[in-house]
């Protein structure tokens, strides 16, 4: 299993480049890029640590030699956000950068699963998926936006908030992967009650959790820590899926189907081929059908954006 992380020497793409070197399955490949001349450095580094995982690292303008014969690419190449700042505002950066990568992954890889940590998510997806469609290879069950971070913060924050221990805490969350379009489904936490007032604090925490570090680094950049551990377990369940292991189930935001929209986040079931199956995210309270329900323009106009983008 080949596993390429497209920003590797950037704050996520280490973390999650140490988490790979010491979880992926033995004799698993990781493939370390970024434009930044450390690159092969990070790789000698993390090539030091005993595990049966190969490392090299390759810096450049073309991610070409990282991504030959890749199973799943990681992309978190990008400008992060500082104080003051909406993840949109990374648009005008991120945009052509995500674009200028899918497209040699396209070229060299295009049966990888695709997995777009790289801001703003509702959007940079979009643009990944017009511009496999233009190459004429894509297939909407192997491109993720991943939003496991607002998966594995609902969960840390209902436990705190509920003295429970945070490995029995599922929390689902839907939608996308900014602001408003952030929908933890509180009401489905098994074991658990919340009052209206817990619910609406809750979901207004894990809606600005991303602000809330942001603000505490005042200036040194976004979550890379809690990203790289939520992005290592994404991608470990890609791997999973294509080893052939059931049961895999994560939150992501695909092209899946949805009535909402083109892209929603949503649980989905993986397998050999990516997602195996679109999940029904269950019964939600009026609370939460109502934030759906208003989250929706928001939504469609961030992925309209990409959309308008690439063609
Ligand atoms: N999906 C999510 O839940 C989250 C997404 N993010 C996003 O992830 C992205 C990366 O964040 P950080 O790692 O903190 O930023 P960073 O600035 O620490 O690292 C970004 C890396 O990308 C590299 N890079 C820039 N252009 C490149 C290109 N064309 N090709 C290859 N590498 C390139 C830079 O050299 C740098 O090493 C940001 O857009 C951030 O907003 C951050 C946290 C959570
Ligand atoms: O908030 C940001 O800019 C980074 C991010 O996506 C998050 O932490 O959820």
């Amino acid at each position: 299993m080949k596993v390429a992380v497209l920003g590797a020497a950037g704050g996520i793409g280490q973390a999650l480049a140490l988490l790979l070197k010491t979880q992926l399955p033995a004799g698993s490949k990781l493939s370390l890029y970024d434009i930044a001349p450390v690159t092969p450095g990070v790789a000698v580094d993390l090539s030091h640590i005993p595990t049966a995982v190969e490392v090299k690292g390759f810096a450049g303008e073309d991610p070409t030699p990282a991504l030959e014969g890749a199973d799943v690419v990681l992309i978190s190449a990008g400008v992060a956000r500082k104080p003051g700042m909406d993840r949109s505002d990374l648009f005008n950066i991120n945009a052509g950068i995500v674009r200028n990568l899918v497209e040699k992954c396209a070229a060299t890889c295009p049966k990888a699963l695709i997995g777009v940590i790289t801001n703003p998510v509702n959007t940079t997806v979009a643009i990944a998926a017009e511009v496999l469609k233009a190459a004429g290879v894509y297939d909407k069950n192997r491109l993720f936006g991943v939003t496991t971070l607002d998966v594995i913060r609902s969960e840390t924050f209902v436990a705190e908030a509920k003295g429970l221990d945070v490995a029995d805490v599922k929390v689902n969350v839907i939608g996308g992967h900014s602001g408003v379009t952030i929908l933890p489904l509180l009401s489905q936490v098994e074991g658990v009650s919340f009052s209206d007032e817990e619910v609406a604090a809750l979901t207004t925490r894990i809606q600005n959790a991303g602000t809330e570090v942001v603000e505490a680094k005042a200036g040194g950049g976004s979550a890379t820590l809690s990203m790289g551990q939520a992005a290592c377990r994404f991608g470990l369940s890609l791997v999973r899926g294509l080893q052939g292991d059931a049961n895999v189930v994560e939150c992501a935001y695909v092209d899946g189907g949805s009535e909402h929209a083109e892209f929603f986040a949503q649980p989905i079931l993986l397998g050999k081929n990516g997602v195996e199956q679109v999940l029904a995210y269950g019964d939600v309270s009026e609370f939460e059908a109502n934030a759906r329900d208003a989250m929706l323009d928001t939504l469609k106009a961030d992925i309209k954006l990409g959309v308008e983008f690439v063609k």
